[in-house]
């Protein structure tokens, strides 16, 4: 038989399977909702019932309904290529995988989940260990049709004489296809070295490294998924939490959880994670810096114990005829004392305000008046006017309102001390300079670090809080997401960890106290220059976790080997040896590099965009230096395409296009502080081609 109705036959064979399951999820979607009806029944029944019936009702209806919403969810998740693997055992059974595990009305299994231990095989067995399985099958679906399969014959000795092999390998046909807006997920093609760090055990640290393009992303997400299946309980419940660089970049995997049937998961880019908070903005990176420096912290801690602004300079108060009079060293003590009671200032006005009673009534005993301590105490405490110098004198804030404090010079000096040499007074006075200006994402890691310091406002306040800070600042969401749970999670994902500030490491620290943790990154595309502190405050961060394992993925599945080649020439003289991945599919179309005069650009910008677009079906993003980003933007805003996207290097952090067109690399390399690792980055986004625009002649 030629290969093509060999094809034929077994897609029809498949296609046969593919149906008996779509019959069975509809009579499951049918079963699911007849539970819900049952449920509710139940609950209305409940109501003519006494009171210890009712109890149990309601609680079977509570997991009869929960239990039935759960399975409508994964059942009307995005499910194309619900069943997209199959095993051929040496026994001659056959076991099919997908993306739910699927029973027939006898209980036997229609499809594995690909989650379950039955079917690791499907992503582990080699040729060289073939556990079993003769032949592995990737059945390729659209909507409920199977259009497509791919076949690798793991045990040739073994095969018996009817088995169909057809296909040139699902992967590579894959990593072939056109690139949309959205990752999507991969669990039809799982490589080996991957599923081993998709499946590692919840606990402690799993640390994943690996160059660009070797799905470190794509194995996170799919371990999430991994973990919440194996339990549900304990990462459902508290819940799992996501953290990318930006939010193009969490919108760009927004799509790869939902499609295996997991909705429940938290994605924050790092302007996201302080609850309420939406920053997109981002300083320069010599800015940038300082914010993220762990000496922010001191800075930050030492500016809480300065006066307010607007203090009074003294508090005059009568008690039976007499003035008591507390003057400017007077208060200052008074402050002091309070501070190192060792509470944080939003919880300590009760400590102040006993703190200037105490105060008085020593100035009154300095003036022998004789007074009595409880009568004078009590009834100052009472007045009206005491109670508005308290407020005054020690203001309860929020972490914005004591970040804004610091756009005052003197104040930032006075608080930095040594920390901060004057320019870099100078640099952060004048990022924060304008009020209305909402905060950069390096700001958040300051604010969440202000509001661990301030400690919780007095629940009367914060209603007001909230308020005034949606209606002054789009940026902040009215309703938080989290609230008071926000350290609680049960496992949190850092994606392109690499690039996380020492502060950013403290503020996800602080989500992460209960969690289990799974770190991806790569050193060599990190944007932190100071990897000494970084890795100090991530150890810090991750805590004395005992259980760490770490897995390194070597295979670049994004970049054709001609783009690599080129890639990897910048990052030589950086990159330690088995640092750089190996690119496994050549196009056999080499990298174009046009030299071209600055006037001239514009057109050829225009050019070779155009010229992407025609040719790819896919997305063709244009990356360059965050000082030409905004030139570029409007130069191609002529052209206005739905698959065109225009970033400066660091928001191409984590994405990828079919197509990349690089203007002026050199600048990138300028303007970041880790030297030609920006760069590496926006190099390694494109599938299939990349065109690099540069004046410099030299250049690479
Ligand atoms: N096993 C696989 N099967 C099919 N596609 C894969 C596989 N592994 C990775 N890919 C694809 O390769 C591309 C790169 O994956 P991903 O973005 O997860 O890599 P990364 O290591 O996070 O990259 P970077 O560090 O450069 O951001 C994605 O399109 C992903 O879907």
């Amino acid at each position: 038989m030629s290969q093509t109705s060999d094809r034929q036959t077994e897609i029809a064979v498949e296609q046969a399977h593919v149906d008996v399951v779509y019959q069975r999820v509809d009579e499951m979607r049918g079963e699911a909702r007849a539970m819900r009806v049952r449920g509710d029944e139940l609950a209305h029944g409940a109501r003519n019932e006494a009171i210890f019936e009712q109890a149990a009702m309601l609680f079977e209806r509570d997991v009869m309904v929960r239990h039935a919403t759960q399975i409508l969810r994964s059942l009307d998740a995005e499910h194309e290529g619900l069943v997209f693997g199959r095993l051929d055992d040496t026994d001659g059974e056959t076991m099919y995988v997908g993306r739910l595990g699927i029973r027939d009305v006898n209980f036997d299994n229609l499809v594995t989940d690909w989650r379950a231990p039955a079917a690791a095989a499907f992503y582990q067995a080699t040729a060289e260990q073939p556990m079993n399985v003769v032949r592995r099958r990737v059945i390729r679906s659209t909507g409920q049709s199977v259009v497509d399969i791919d076949d690798d014959l793991l045990a040739p000795e073994k095969r018996p004489e009817d088995m169909a092999v057809v296909g040139e390998g699902a992967l590579m046909a894959s990593l072939t296809r056109a690139r949309g807006d959205r990752m999507r997920d991969i669990v039809a093609t799982i490589q080996r070295e991957q599923d081993e760090a998709i499946r590692a055990p919840w606990k402690g640290v799993t640390e994943i490294t690996g160059g660009p393009g070797t799905g470190k992303t794509a194995v996170a997400l799919h371990r999430v998924a991994y973990l919440l299946y194996r339990d549900r309980r304990r990462m459902g419940g508290s819940g799992v939490l996501v953290i990318g660089p930006s939010p193009a970049f969490t919108s760009y995997i927004s799509r790869v959880l939902p499609s295996m049937g997991e909705d429940t998961v938290e994605l924050r880019s790092l302007g996201e994670v302080l609850d309420g908070a939406h920053a997109v903005g981002v300083d320069s990176a010599e800015v940038t810096r300082v914010k993220g420096s762990l000496r922010m912290r001191r800075v930050l801690k030492r500016a809480l114990r300065e006066d307010p602004p607007d203090v009074p300079a003294e508090l005059r108060i009568t008690f039976r005829g007499e003035v008591l009079k507390l003057d400017g060293r007077d208060l200052a003590k008074v402050r002091h004392a309070v501070h190192s009671m060792g509470r944080p200032p939003n919880q300590s006005r009760v400590d102040a305000a006993e703190a200037l009673l105490e105060a008085l009534w020593r100035k009154a005993e300095s003036y022998g008046l004789g007074f009595d301590r409880k009568e004078l105490v009590t009834e100052l405490g009472e007045r009206i006017e005491f109670h508005r110098f308290v407020v005054v004198f020690w203001p309860l804030m929020t972490e914005r309102e004591a970040l804004r404090l610091l756009a005052d010079r003197d104040r930032l000096a006075h608080a930095a001390g040594r920390a901060l040499n004057a320019h870099e007074v100078d640099l952060l006075v004048a990022s924060w300079a304008d009020p209305n200006a909402g905060p950069t994402v390096a700001d958040i890691a300051l604010l969440d670090e202000l509001r661990g310091l301030l400690g919780p406002l007095p629940k009367r306040h914060r209603r007001r809080v909230q308020q005034q800070a949606a209606a002054e600042h789009q940026e902040w969401s009215e309703s938080p997401r989290r609230g008071e749970h926000y350290d609680e999670y049960a496992h949190i994902v850092i994606d392109e960890a690499q690039d996380l500030s020492p502060m950013q490491w403290r503020m996800v620290g602080r989500r992460g106290k209960y969690a289990s943790w799974t770190v991806v990154g790569d050193p060599l595309q990190s944007s932190w220059p100071d990897e000494g502190e970084a890795t100090s405050a991530r150890t810090a961060a991750l805590g004395a976790r005992t259980q760490r394992r770490q897995f390194q993925l070597r295979t670049n599945y994004r970049n054709s080997a001609e783009i690599f080649e080129l890639a990897a020439q910048v990052v030589t003289d950086v990159a330690m040896p088995g640092q750089l991945p190996h690119a496994v599919r050549s196009t056999g179309v080499k990298p174009s590099v046009r030299v071209v005069a600055p006037a001239e650009l514009a057109e050829q910008l225009l050019v070779a965009t155009r010229q992407l677009l025609d040719e790819m079906d896919g997305t063709v993003g244009v990356i360059t230096s965050s000082s030409r980003v905004g030139q570029a933007r409007r130069i191609l805003a002529a052209i206005d395409h739905e698959r065109l996207h225009v970033v400066d290097g660091l928001e191409a952090k984590g994405l990828e296009y079919d197509a990349v067109v690089l203007v002026e690399p050199t600048e990138l390399v300028t303007e970041s502080t880790t030297g030609p690792r920006t760069l590496y980055v926006a190099l390694t986004r494109a599938t299939q081609r990349l065109t690099v625009l540069t004046s410099d002649p030299a250049w690479p």
